[in-house]
């Protein structure tokens, strides 16, 4: 299985170390670029390889610094040729050096526009997003700094405009999530110690700055080098859909192509990415609520028993989603609890409890391997007529999915965080561009 296949379960979520440092060269009288090339190039030549990457031989190493593209196609076709959570280190390590070493000689033959730029930022993104970065990080972090001083900013007006929102009509049904202002922690934790139910928050993070920053494209070009960022974009109807694929684009490509207009390739999601620790500026205009940091519940729900337990997270785990009018995300639970914040835009949500998983026809394990027990296989089709939503699935192919009436749904607006509890099953449509982030923990 290559490694750009993983569906969003399997999702690497390795992109470490946000250090963020002030640029400290300065032009003098050589090329900061000159500057900053030796500075790279001094650690890859002081470097004493660790064991781990000596397993990749001596012939790749050696070539590391004259033949970077070709250890880097090596390294890859190693790492596509694993299933993504047993990729030996040594390759992903491989990767990472020779990217910097990549890195290296295109600051050292820079042309006269901006090529060199873009083709810098993607060798770099390619690295973070495949590996995870996790021992050039700062040297990547610290190289994409200096970029932003040669970056102009974009003076073409289709980026200054917001995002236009058209705010839905609301949703008449009898089985609304249960909603409150802003709870207390103490009641917030009482709620999920005595009844561990979904709860739609109001107005606990109307203060974030991406309230309305993030409403300009224009904003979200200049935090990502002019949209130079690579970000993964999920293109197809849903992840269950046999032509669902994922690609890697420019940040600015891909509002061009998907989320500023209608694309001819369908619908393309950047759903499930961690944006924060790819990009640390936009972590600034959002802070994680304090709800997640309350002691969840002891007990595991139906839906995770019997399923290898999830590693306890250190700290909340993150993620962007952002997309145009009419993502899905089909049916499924993850086995984190959720603190799910809308910014932008509107979104239609769906849930069950976690009770009678039979119902939801789940997944077993798909054709390439991937474990898809927490995603359902129902159909559904959302149709929203003036009275309120329709859910449509085929009665035949799912009998009991269509005899159940406990679910619970709601429209989130921008400025609504939902709690979502670890294990219940949950669906998600966007009624217009929509921008949201959440916050997984346990
Ligand atoms: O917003 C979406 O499309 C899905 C969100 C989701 O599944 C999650 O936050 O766990
Ligand atoms: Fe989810």
């Amino acid at each position: 299985m290559s490694v750009q296949d993983c569906v969003r379960v399997a999702k690497r979520q390795r992109i470490t170390d946000t250090t963020s440092q002030q640029p400290v060269l300065d032009a003098g009288t050589q090329s900061i670029w000159a500057v900053l090339a030796n500075e790279l190039q001094a650690v890859l030549n002081d470097w004493d390889p660790e064991d781990s990457i000596r397993l990749c031989g001596d012939a790749p190493l050696a070539l590391l610094s004259s033949r970077p593209l070709q250890v880097m196609a090596l390294a890859k076709e190693r790492v596509n040729t694993w299933e993504y959570r047993r990729v030996p280190r040594c390759w992903l390590r491989l990767f990472e050096d020779a990217s910097l070493a990549h890195v290296i000689s295109l600051l050292n033959i820079r042309d006269d526009g901006n090529k060199w730029v873009d083709e810098v930022v993607k060798v770099i993104d390619n690295a973070i997003i495949m590996t995870g970065a996790s021992c050039r990080s700062a040297l990547f972090t610290k190289t994409l700094l200096q970029l932003e001083h040669v970056v102009e900013a974009d003076a073409s007006p289709e980026w200054h405009e917001a995002f236009v929102i058209v705010s839905p009509a609301s949703l008449e049904t009898g089985n609304f999530i249960s909603s409150c202002g802003p709870p207390t922690l103490t009641s917030f934790q009482a709620h999920i110690d005595e009844h561990t139910t979904p709860l739609l928050i109001h107005r606990a993070i109307e203060h974030w700055p991406a309230m309305k920053s993030w409403l300009r494209p224009s904003y979200l070009l200049k935090r990502s080098l002019g949209g130079r960022r690579l970000v993964p974009v999920e293109i197809g109807e849903t992840y269950t859909h046999s032509e669902w694929r994922q690609q890697l684009m420019t940040l600015r490509e891909y509002m061009k192509e998907f989320v500023l207009s209608r694309s001819s390739h369908g619908i393309g999601y950047m759903g499930q990415h961690d944006l924060f620790r790819q990009i640390p500026a936009l972590k600034d205009d959002i802070s994680v609520p304090d709800y997640c940091f309350t002691s969840p519940p002891n007990h595991r729900p139906a839906t995770l028993q019997g399923q290898p337990p999830v590693a306890e997270l250190d700290e909340p785990s993150l993620n962007a989603w952002l997309g145009p009018k009419g993502t899905k995300s089909p049916l499924h639970h993850d086995p984190y609890h959720n603190i799910f914040c809308q910014v932008v835009g509107y979104k239609y949500v769906r849930l069950y409890p976690p009770v009678d998983s039979r119902s939801m026809y789940a997944h077993g394990i798909d054709e390439k391997g991937i474990n898809m027990a927490n995603t359902s296989a129902v159909d559904v089709k959302f149709l929203r007529s003036d009275k309120g939503t329709i859910f449509v699935v085929n009665s035949e192919d799912a009998p009991l999915f269509c005899a159940r009436e406990d679910f619970q749904e709601a429209i989130l607006a921008p400025g609504d965080s939902l709690y979502i509890p670890a294990g219940w099953w949950h669906y998600f449509e966007s009624l217009t561009t929509s921008f949201s982030v959440s916050f997984w923990w346990n």
